[in-house]
């Protein structure tokens, strides 16, 4: 399955070879802090239109990233391209007008608490000189796509840390940046009020056309919105690829570890069964996603090998309207040649299958 679902996500967007469509091209980064290499060779692109997840523990050289990108940080080595302008070696003043191509939303939102809500989503224009008509237009157009025309006056003090989010991200769009960088943007929020922004950031997305660049240490929030993720761990990029496959199928350890208990379980109490030697029952854990999970594998199994197996836990789920299933199976009696049979049928469905390992007593 790893083949396949690499080739089936990495091939999806056909814009991969065409630079004229990367808002963002990392090419070799790398950048020490005396021992900590913080960036040790990061390449990555973000495409035009896409929404690109970057998630890592602490540490692991997202912020130093962030920095290089918007020309805060300079690389030891490497390129920056945004737009197809390298910047890692502009001076303060070419810069300027560059990040002003990059939109940012915060943790903890960076509000101007002595400024009303439409005065702080017009700011990067007054700080571009635009007349004040222009920017109270602007302000308000930008107030009414993210839900909140009626706050315009109010100050942030009064508002909810969502609604605030919302402002953030107003402002960040003023300028009609280049690509939106969410900086752990639904971190400080609450369960429900993060899905709100991140709808929000989603039908942005999709009206505007607008480029995202997420990071983010949780894998929910990729999972929720990204088109793409990339994975970095101590200043590296360890596994990229469409969500859907890289949910499906984990390559690194730090991946398995960042997806935790987003990835389906066997339940505990027949976790705490399992043992080593074979036992009355063998349970397999059985993941498949794309186009190999939509067809009906397990009645194509019952039909192929003969014997028992049973359903013990599991099930479908869609990730950017692909399947992705994780099934667990118990195969009874201690007949090898069976469960062989079970897991060479499986394999040629481009399944992954695990042993888990075995019950003394059917489950
Ligand atoms: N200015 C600095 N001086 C010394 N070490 C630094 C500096 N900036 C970053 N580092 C080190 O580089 C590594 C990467 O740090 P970075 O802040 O980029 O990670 P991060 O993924 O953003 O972490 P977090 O999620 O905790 O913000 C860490 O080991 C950090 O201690």
């Amino acid at each position: 399955m790893n083949q396949h679902i690499k080739a089936s996500g990495d091939t999806a967007n056909p814009t991969r070879a065409d630079t004229s469509q990367h808002v963002v091209r990392l090419v070799d980064l790398k950048r020490r802090f005396g021992v900590t290499a913080a960036l040790d060779g990061v390449s990555l692109t973000v495409r035009k239109g896409e929404i690109l997840g970057i998630i890592g523990r602490s540490g692991a050289g997202k912020s130093t990233l962030i920095r290089c990108l918007n020309g805060l940080e300079r690389p030891d080595s490497g390129e920056v391209f945004i737009e197809g302008r390298e910047i890692s070696r502009l001076g303060e003043r070419d810069l300027q007008p560059l990040r002003r191509r990059i939109g940012m939303i915060f943790q903890h939102f960076n509000l101007l608490s002595a400024k009303t809500v439409e005065d702080n989503v017009a700011l990067p224009l007054k700080i571009e000189g635009r007349p004040k008509a222009e920017r109270l237009a602007r302000a308000a157009e930008l107030l009414d796509l993210v839900g909140l025309s009626e706050k315009a006056k109010a100050y942030p003090a009064s508002l909810s840390g969502g609604q605030k989010q919302r402002v953030g991200i107003a402002r960040a769009l003023a300028a009609r940046p280049a690509l939106l960088l969410s900086d752990e943007a639904t971190s400080a929020l609450d369960p429900e009020t993060t899905r709100s922004i991140l709808a929000l950031l989603k039908d942005i997305n999709r009206q505007l056309g607008l480029t995202i660049l997420l990071i983010t240490h949780e894998m929910e929030v990729i999972r929720s919105i990204a088109d793409r993720v990339a994975v970095i761990d101590a200043g590296r990029i360890v596994e990229q690829g469409s969500v859907w496959s890289v949910f499906a199928d984990p390559r690194s350890e730090i991946t398995r570890s960042l997806l935790g208990a987003i990835r389906p379980q066997l339940p505990t109490e027949l976790a705490a069964r399992l043992l080593p030697a074979a036992g009355a029952e063998t349970i397999l854990r059985v993941d498949v996603a794309g186009e190999a999970a939509s067809g009906p594998l397990l009645s194509d199994l019952a039909t192929a090998v003969p014997g028992a197996f049973r359903l013990v836990h599991g099930g479908v789920d869609h990730i950017q309207q692909q399947p992705v299933g994780t099934l667990f199976l118990s195969v009874p009696g201690s007949d090898v040649s069976h469960l062989a049979g079970i897991i060479t049928f499986l394999k040629s469905r481009q399944a992954r299958v695990e042993v888990l390992g075995h019950v003394a007593n059917p489950v």
